[in-house]
């Protein structure tokens, strides 16, 4: 069934890990619209995965936080997120489509025909029908990415955060992969984080750089065009902007 995609507002977070002095984020606040990708910068270390653990139920209770997340909806985030991460942690004794299945396995739903047919249409959509019963270990790089988008999609989730899901992947590949995701997640709410200005210029809709110590999100604007964009003129300078952004906080 086809959902109303869902906003995000964060409103004023702090963020510190227990026994360390110093915040990690603080004031920091952010508009993450419905049905659009909202990309993430920030020099190593400036508190992106933290966020997005955090906005996972990934971290641990002794970590401090405070500060707001409001879904527009004013229902509760948990349950209704699934994330993407660098590494496809696909387990690699399970065949392709059994990890596709993962997340029913993890919460010990049935693996009905039903479920196993909706999981060969993912596969079928990314290309890969025809491996699924191969074992991860046989596949390139670029596959094992997209096989770990079909499971994300399987959970079939509002919300869908990635965290740099393609920054191992050749530039050919990568750029395939991001269209291919692109497609495939209309009318999801994305949070990408990257290191890579142009992948965020291409893909965001709205986009942050993490600045400071402890660090806040600094809205950067867009070119007008749609996403996902051409390199142009209006895309290189923002390109640009952000490098320029980046570099003065890594000094
Ligand atoms: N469990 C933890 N306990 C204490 N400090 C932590 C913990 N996890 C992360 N940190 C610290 O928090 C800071 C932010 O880390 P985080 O991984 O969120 O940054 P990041 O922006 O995602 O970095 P990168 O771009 O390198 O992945 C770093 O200084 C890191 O060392």
């Amino acid at each position: 069934m086809k959902q109303t995609p869902l906003g995000l507002t964060i409103d004023n977070a702090g963020l510190r890990y227990p026994n360390v002095n110093q915040a990690i984020l603080d004031k920091l606040s952010m508009q993450i619209p419905a049905g659009q990708w909202t990309c993430l910068l920030g020099r190593s270390g400036s508190g992106k995965t933290s966020l997005l653990r955090y906005l996972a139920g990934l971290l641990d209770s002794n970590v401090e936080w405070q500060g707001n997340v409001i879904c527009s909806d004013g229902l509760a985030l948990q349950q209704r997120i699934a994330y993407m991460a660098q590494q496809d942690l696909l387990l690699p004794w399970l065949s392709v489509v059994d990890n596709v299945c993962l997340s029913y396995r993890f919460n010990k739903q049935k693996i009905t025909p039903e479920v196993t047919e909706k999981a060969l249409a993912l596969l079928d959509q990314v290309g890969l029908l025809a491996v699924r019963h191969a074992l991860p270990q046989t596949l390139s790089g670029g596959m094992r990415q997209r096989v770990a988008l079909a499971r994300t999609l399987m959970q079939d989730k509002p919300f869908i955060l990635m965290d740099e899901p393609f920054s191992a992947l050749d530039a050919v590949t990568r750029h395939k992969l991001q269209q291919l995701s692109y497609t495939l997640l209309k009318d999801k709410t994305v949070i990408l984080i990257t290191h890579d200005p142009q992948e965020a210029v291409r893909l965001a809709g709205r986009l942050y750089i993490l600045t400071g110590r402890p660090a806040q999100a600094e809205h950067i604007a867009l070119p007008i065009s749609r996403p996902p964009r051409d390199i142009d003129a209006d895309s290189a300078l923002v390109q640009q902007r952000i490098f320029h952004l980046l570099e003065q906080d890594y000094a």
